[in-house]
């Protein structure tokens, strides 16, 4: 199982969002790490081919094959978790993933069972029957990811999983993802250092559209030039006084 990506580029207007990106994915996490503006949800919406690069700007590989051509059947091997969204409040768990089931093509009999199966990966299923309007953040964040595993996807994409949860549901989280990423590419985009140094295999830094450095935690670390050699260090020195402003151009 590989994802790669080469020289991929994603202009909006002039706005030049992702530039020149190459990086080959195989099993296991990956923590996509930037300020506010550095790339990461176009190079997530690019992964997840809802949106396309540039003309001319590079190419999206799926175990060796473009994912333009793979269309429909490279679809079947994704899970998307955007970033938190209004949920239908009315609904039951249980039915909010009987109904993105029916979407995803898997037929009603197969549906059952897998509904049981993610409910239960993600803690949830005593609250199967209850509506999505009364469950807390962690509650709706963890429904995302379930819905992401329907169809028990290969590759994973995680668009800030823990934004605005406590520490015990980021516990939850963390081994969920660390469990999963033993058999699948998981890519987690989020601007908290911790949420990922512990869980991911890899971390990517981006940085206005462009991928500063990457590796592990500890070959990471040994960048740092300056205090002590922690990814918040390393993360001080890439990004500065701008760790949570907009990128600019
Ligand atoms: N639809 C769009 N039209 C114009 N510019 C856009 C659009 N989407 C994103 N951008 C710009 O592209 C750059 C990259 O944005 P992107 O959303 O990929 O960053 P991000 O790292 O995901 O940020 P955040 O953490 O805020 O979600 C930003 O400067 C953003 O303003």
């Amino acid at each position: 199982m590989t994802l790669v990506l080469r020289h991929c580029n994603k202009h909006y207007g002039k706005k030049h969002a992702l530039k020149d990106f190459t990086f080959s994915f195989e099993t296991g996490v990956y923590g996509l790490l930037g300020p506010n503006g550095a790339g990461k949800s176009t190079l997530m919406n690019l992964i997840t081919d809802n949106l396309k690069p540039d003309k001319d700007g590079g190419e999206i590989l799926w175990d060796g094959q473009p994912i333009r051509k793979l269309g429909k059947s490279y679809r079947a091997c994704l899970g998307f978790m955007p970033q938190q969204q209004e949920l239908y409040a009315n609904m039951t768990a249980r039915d909010f993933l009987g109904y993105l089931s029916a979407l995803k093509g898997i037929p009603r009999k197969e549906a059952k069972d897998q509904i049981a199966d993610v409910l239960e990966q993600v803690e949830l299923s005593e609250q199967a029957a209850q509506k999505i309007g009364g469950f807390s953040g962690g509650m709706k964040q963890r429904l995302l990811i379930a819905q992401a595993l329907l169809g028990n996807p290969s590759l994973l994409i995680l668009d800030e999983p823990t934004a605005g949860l406590d520490p015990k549901q980021r516990v939850i989280i963390r081994n969920l993802t660390d469990r999963l990423g033993q058999e699948k590419i998981i890519l987690i985009s989020t601007h908290i250092i911790s949420d990922i140094e512990t869980i991911a295999d890899q971390i990517l830094l981006l940085r206005k559209g462009t991928l500063l450095t990457h590796g592990t935690v500890s070959e990471l670390i040994e960048q740092v030039q300056t205090g002590e050699k922690t990814l918040e260090n390393l993360y001080l020195q890439y990004y500065g006084g701008e760790a949570n402003a907009a990128g600019g151009a």
